[in-house]
């Protein structure tokens, strides 16, 4: 259970002073809740203050710079009233010095307000960002107005906070500081020598000072106070993969052994032989699953290397061992997609494939549970409705997380929650660097699959201004007349974002006049049945244009779609980029892809473009994102909620997840059950950071 003495930071926002549904709501938003979570206390501590604005440039008037925020001493000189009747005017008061004149400006603002708040002849200290216009000197709205005399209640400087939508810089300050009021004495989880060598505050200290930063040099990540937080959190992620790590393989593995024969079956009816990657890395899942442990293995493969097949071979072996496997993708239509090939290749063997997801009709679901129940399903295929409730398996041997970074630990625990232990095997669709690997997965074998199929031929990327947009339109209607298809990308439009974005409705419509009805469109508010539709008419060739938006990114493959436009390519990272170009080049075709870009392109901008045009190696492009962006970008996790960091940066803090690394490890191996003084401390720390799944299977194991 969740220590007591965290409760406070568990309540909701809305149990702040001031914090109403609303702006509850916009909290939610800002630090990234689920659709219909709120926010927690707890959330905003995690919200680490981009800059700061320091009110200690205290200049004379004439000689505030333009644009900057001060601090200015003077004298009211005289108010300036809104002609009556317009109410779009300013009231303006204007203050004096040694040297010039500064109006304040005013908007909607209430006369006597102001009027108590700057008298006449009065001396007055104001803080705000001064514009220039014509030689005068303005200040709209400052942020401060105090009497000389109590100058001393200006803040010398204050955190800003990444904003959003109907949330003043002010609310979300003083809401911010009311969590970190809420912030408990803390059991100290560190190692004292560590804490000690590294110069580390304690936790409370940590975030007192992340929250009310005294100078420039806390803002930096090499701050005592941010490496703090950093190494909690990175050791907070390492004791739960160790924890993973180690009940996984607590259970003793099922030596699982095959004769090959299936895969024989399997191999023969293919019209293509497997690479050697591919057939590399099935011999070590085959040794793993041998072996007295339990797998768990990581299979990095790039795009359109074929991990469906590896995925397969291995739950052929598990099958001929008499178990079942189960194949988890991370989306219905993924699923759906691997059970259609999965059906096909196994057409010729015995072997029974089954789908299951959360969105398929009571009976069928029923009779699907029926056959995993008694084993008469082989391989089962479908999404997390896989381990839910009332799932129950005759003899799970292997499960197979197509992982794609949607999943993240908690899931690979909830299978192992339900007392199941099968051998694991994860497939990631993204190459990342090793110390991301460490970081997200902790301690896995790896397999790469670094070779592509044979007849493979490369992609030729181009860059074009989106102003030549018609120029390739008409290049694609000559290429659809040849029998061609192509994916067109356009990002993901809310409608409360900018709108410059081009719309997927808006360009299907556009390309419709040209295509007909052979442009289809598919995006994630369709639903399943309408998105499966929208992508069997794509395959059969009925559309063979398909506007999209990035629901494609993942793992969809129709081998004989050869060109890719993707449009507003700026606005992606290259990680993405390079998944979406790899829905291309996947059979034996030549292939395209076009990044349409709005320009002008910054430098950064440039080199990124570049690299893609240069480069279809998706690791050294994943290491490149990496340097360019930011681990964050490259793990996607603004998008899917993936484990990802709040506070610590690989790039920055990429020293500290080493040591947390060996010292959770350190830790699991003398405490695995969490006991000691420390491992007691280190609970609080995993439910702190939300890593807490790992204990409440700590009990239930
Ligand atoms: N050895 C091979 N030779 C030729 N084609 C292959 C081989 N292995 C797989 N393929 C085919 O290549 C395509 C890509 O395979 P698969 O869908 O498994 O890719 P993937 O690794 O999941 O890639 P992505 O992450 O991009 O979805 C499929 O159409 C598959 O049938």
């Amino acid at each position: 259970m969740r220590p007591a003495l965290l409760d406070p930071l568990f309540a909701s926002v809305t149990s702040l002073a001031g914090v109403g549904p609303k702006l509850g709501g916009i909290l939610a938003k800002l630090t990234g809740q689920d659709e219909g979570e709120e926010a927690r206390v707890v959330d905003l501590l995690f919200l680490p203050p981009h800059s700061l604005i320091d009110r200690r440039n205290r200049p004379e008037i004439a000689f505030a710079p333009e644009g900057t925020v001060v601090t200015i001493a003077a004298r009211v000189d005289r108010h300036q009233l809104p002609p009556r009747g317009n109410r779009a005017a300013p009231y303006r008061v204007f203050l004096r010095d040694g040297t010039g004149e500064l109006a304040l400006t005013f908007f909607h603002a209430k006369g006597d307000w102001l009027e108590k708040a700057l008298p006449i002849d009065e001396d007055v200290m104001v803080s705000g960002k001064v514009d220039w216009f014509n030689g005068r000197a303005s200040m709209v709205h400052p942020d401060y107005i105090v009497k000389a005399s109590e100058a001393a209640d200006l803040p010398a400087v204050e955190p800003v906070y990444p904003l959003t939508a109907g949330l003043s810089p002010k609310v979300l300050r003083r809401t911010v500081d009311a969590a970190v009021a809420r912030l408990p004495d803390l059991p100290e989880w560190l190692d004292e020598a560590l804490a000690r060598k590294q110069g580390f505050p304690t936790t409370t200290e940590a975030f007192h000072r992340l929250h009310d930063p005294r100078d420039t040099a806390d803002m930096d990540p090499q701050a005592p106070a941010r490496r703090r937080l950093a190494y909690d959190e990175f050791l907070a992620g390492q004791v739960s993969l160790a924890l993973v790590r180690r009940n996984v393989r607590r259970v003793k593995g099922r030596p699982v052994r095959s004769e090959g024969e299936l895969a024989r079956q399997i191999l023969a009816n293919l019209p293509f032989s497997p690479t050697g990657s591919q057939q590399e890395a099935v011999a070590y899942i085959l040794k793993d699953m041998a072996g007295e442990e339990r797998m768990l293995r990581l299979i990095q493969g790039d795009v359109g290397s074929g991990k469906t097949l590896v995925a397969l071979l291995s739950m052929a072996a598990a099958v001929e061992a008499g178990g079942q496997a189960v194949l988890m993708a991370p989306t219905e239509i993924l699923a759906r997609q691997h059970h259609a090939t999965l059906s096909r290749f196994l057409k010729k063997t015995n072997i029974s494939v089954e789908l299951l997801t959360g969105k398929m009709k009571a009976s069928e679901r029923n009779a699907a549970l029926a056959r995993i129940a008694s084993g008469e399903a082989q391989v089962v295929v479908g999404t997390h409705a896989l381990f839910q409730e009332g799932v129950n398996y005759a003899d799970l041997m292997l499960a197979v997380v197509d992982e794609q970074h949607r999943f993240g630990v908690h899931q690979r625990l909830r299978l192992t929650a339900k007392g199941l232990a099968p051998h694991m095997l994860v497939m990631t669709a993204t190459p990342i660097p090793r110390t991301l690997v460490l970081a997200a997965f902790g301690d896995m074998d790896v397999s790469k699959l670094t070779e592509k199929p044979a007849g493979r031929k490369p992609i030729q990327t181009v860059t074009v201004p989106s102003e030549r947009l018609d120029e390739i339109v008409h290049r694609l209607q000559k290429a659809v007349e040849d029998g061609k298809k192509a994916y067109w990308i356009c990002p993901l439009v809310e409608e409360s974002e900018d709108s410059d974005l081009t719309s997927v409705e808006e360009r299907h419509a556009v390309l419709r006049q040209f295509f007909g009805d052979r442009a289809g469109l598919i995006h994630g508010r369709m639903s399943v049945a309408e998105k499966e539709a929208a992508m069997s008419a794509f395959r059969d060739g009925m559309t063979r244009i398909l506007v999209a938006t990035t629901v494609v990114e993942v793992g969809v493959d129709v081998p004989d779609a050869t060109i890719m436009v993707i449009e507003h390519a700026e606005r992606f990272g290259l990680a993405q980029l390079h998944q979406l170009r790899g829905r291309v080049g996947r059979g034996d075709g030549a292939s395209s892809c076009i990044l349409l870009y709005k320009g002008p392109l910054s430098e950064n901008g440039k080199a990124r473009l570049n690299i893609l045009r240069e480069s279809e190696d998706g690791f050294l492009i994943a290491e490149e994102d990496l340097k360019l962006r930011g681990e964050g970008e490259l793990l996607g996790t603004r998008q899917s909620g993936t484990p990802g960091f709040r506070i610590a940066s690989l790039e920055a803090h990429g020293d500290l997840l080493e040591i947390a690394r060996k010292d959770a490890a350190y830790l699991i191996e003398r405490d695995p059950e969490l006991r000691s003084e420390r491992g007691e401390a280190i609970r609080t720390l995993l439910y702190l950071y939300r890593r807490d799944e790992a204990i409440r299977f700590l009990r239930a194991g």
